[in-house]
């Protein structure tokens, strides 16, 4: 190998200190708690969001709602099944909570994607995936220049689902089972700035009752201009 010839550029500076950074004010909250594994930063938050902002976002989302997306070069039917929200930031049901989950993070709302709600009927499903975005998919140019890679996930489960229906990180070796308020946060990015693959994760199908979620994804710089 020629000495000039050098691996790809995968760590990030940047990356790096929004995981410490974060992960610091997680260490320091003691309603939070990290999950046991060392290969990822998971915490959850039991009872962030009371019954009553649970229900008002469940009917936002109940009101307002479209066949879910993906972001690939090769989309798969099957592979995401839900139905999606767009929940406007500024609505009087959303902005406090979206706040709020940004203060728990310690990460600059404007940094924030619009807020996701999700809603699986039995069946449904989001199949393993990462929510870092795959900087060899066409999809990045048009993606990067809206606060670039993604860092965190924050998702609250709405309600108690009555079978399936649990986030699995497969690779991580974790299950999480829906809980109605519960905040699951994990960061995407490994201590390094790069991309962790031990984040793989999916939304397994629901078998009875109805899911409902709100996904929160946080980007490098700013997303909001
Ligand atoms: O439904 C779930 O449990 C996972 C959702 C998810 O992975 C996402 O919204 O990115
Ligand atoms: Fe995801």
């Amino acid at each position: 190998m020629s000495i000039f010839a050098r691996k790809p550029k995968t760590t990030s500076k940047l990356r790096e200190a929004a995981g410490t950074h974060t992960a610091r004010a997680l260490d320091a909250n003691p309603a939070v708690t990290r999950v046991g594994v060392e290969t990822a930063q998971i915490y959850y938050h039991a009872g962030f969001l009371s019954p009553e902002q649970c229900d008002g976002l469940i009917a936002l989302i109940d009101a307002n709602n479209r066949p879910s997306t993906l972001l690939s070069d090769r989309p798969d039917v099957g592979f995401r099944t839900s139905h999606s929200c767009d929940m406007n930031r500024y609505d009087p049901a959303v902005q406090p909570i979206d706040e709020a989950i940004a203060r728990l993070l310690d990460i600059a709302p404007e940094r924030g994607e619009t807020m996701q709600g999700q809603r699986y009927a039995p069946g449904q499903q989001f199949r393993a995936h990462h929510d870092y975005f795959h900087e060899s998919e066409s999809y990045w140019e048009k993606v990067k220049v809206h606060g670039g890679q993604r860092t965190w996930t924050a998702m609250i489960y709405l309600n108690d689902v009555e079978d399936g229906g649990a986030t699995w990180f497969p690779h991580a070796g974790i299950k999480v089972a829906p809980r109605r308020g519960m905040l699951l946060a994990w960061n995407n990015m490994k201590l390094d700035g790069s991309p962790n693959e031990m984040t793989l994760h999916e939304g397994m199908p629901v078998v009875e009752g109805v899911k409902y979620i709100i996904t929160k994804w946080f980007r490098e710089g700013n997303w909001v201009n």
